[in-house]
């Protein structure tokens, strides 16, 4: 990848945009040109029912997937042929689903780990242990601790995953996703396995990111999408149904339908109650 493609294309305000993507696994079409601008300083919602694409979505911009057709610009940029472990060097961080940490590093070394973007210490000099190495690792470490602080955990900096709740393990991962400072945060189903408090934090904490960074926010709920949202995108087996603001999403009779279609087809389905409940559902 070039560093041409590190620079902002004055002419395009938004950091990231994708035109009339197409996703296809086989037969099964599961982005349908899907278009999308993301500004920055703004945090936008992708929703839709259950198979919807969103992940494809998500995986797409993070380059796990490759379209066969359309385009992603970042930074007014054509990226066609970007990895996952370029994601940093573009400033762009993601959250997965679960939290992902590694258990056998602290809380503090595994939001080192994602500090790569600014980390100048190459490999060789680790090895040597050359005194800039030393130097790095001092200034990651005190970045690392700050991004902790700043999330509220940095008591728990020198405890292992394992020993810590769910909501404060989550904390820690966003905690490695910030700490290279990125210009664009893609947050994968971040609230999935919080109770209601650590949703209204967590909702307060994404508020918060606007002044520094654009969101992207994949999420199934609803109550945390309208919340925190600025624009919302609602897909429907691959296609755009909805784009707006969170109170227009809401009241789009396509997406009202997308939704009881999805409850019709859990109903149906009956065993387990594993989908969305009534109280995920917008406008319900
Ligand atoms: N690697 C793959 N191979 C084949 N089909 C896939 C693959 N990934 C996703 N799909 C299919 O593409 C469609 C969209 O899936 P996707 O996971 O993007 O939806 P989603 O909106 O994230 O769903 P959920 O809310 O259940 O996570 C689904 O029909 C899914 O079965």
């Amino acid at each position: 990848m070039s560093e041409e493609s590190l620079a902002t294309d004055p002419a395009d305000p938004d950091l990231l945009r994708l035109r009339d993507v197409t996703v296809r696994f086989g037969g099964l079409v599961a982005l349908d040109a899907v278009s999308l601008s993301v500004p920055p300083g703004r945090v936008t919602g992708v929703i839709g029912p259950n198979g919807a694409g969103k992940t494809t979505l998500f995986n797409v911009v993070c380059g796990f997937v490759r379209p066969q057709a359309g385009e992603l610009r970042w930074r007014g940029r054509v990226l066609s042929r970007h990895r996952p472990h370029d994601l940093a060097r573009l400033g762009i961080a993601r959250t997965l689903q679960g939290v992902g940490l590694f258990p056998g590093l602290t809380v503090l070394e595994n939001v080192m780990v994602g500090a790569d973007r600014h980390a100048r210490a190459g490999f060789l000099a680790d090895l040597l242990a050359l005194p800039r190495a030393d130097r790095d690792e001092r200034a990651l470490r005190e970045r690392a601790l700050a991004r902790l602080e700043s999330l509220g955990v940095a008591e728990v900096a020198d405890r292992l995953p394992g020993e810590l709740s769910y909501g404060v393990c989550k904390r820690v991962a966003l905690a490695r996703a910030l700490v290279g400072d990125p210009d664009l945060l893609l947050l994968d189903e971040p609230a999935a396995g919080l109770s209601a408090g650590e949703i209204a934090e967590l909702a307060e904490l994404i508020r918060g990111l606007r002044d520094d960074l654009a969101v992207v926010l994949v999420e199934h709920h609803m109550d945390l999408v309208m919340d925190v949202c600025d624009r919302v995108l609602v897909l429907d087996f691959g296609k755009v149904i909805a784009h707006g603001t969170p109170a227009e999403v809401r009241d789009d009779p396509a997406v009202v339908a997308a939704y009881l279609g999805e409850e019709v087809r859990d109903a149906d389905a009956e065993a387990g109650g594993t989908r969305q409940s009534a109280s995920e559902v917008p406008g319900a």
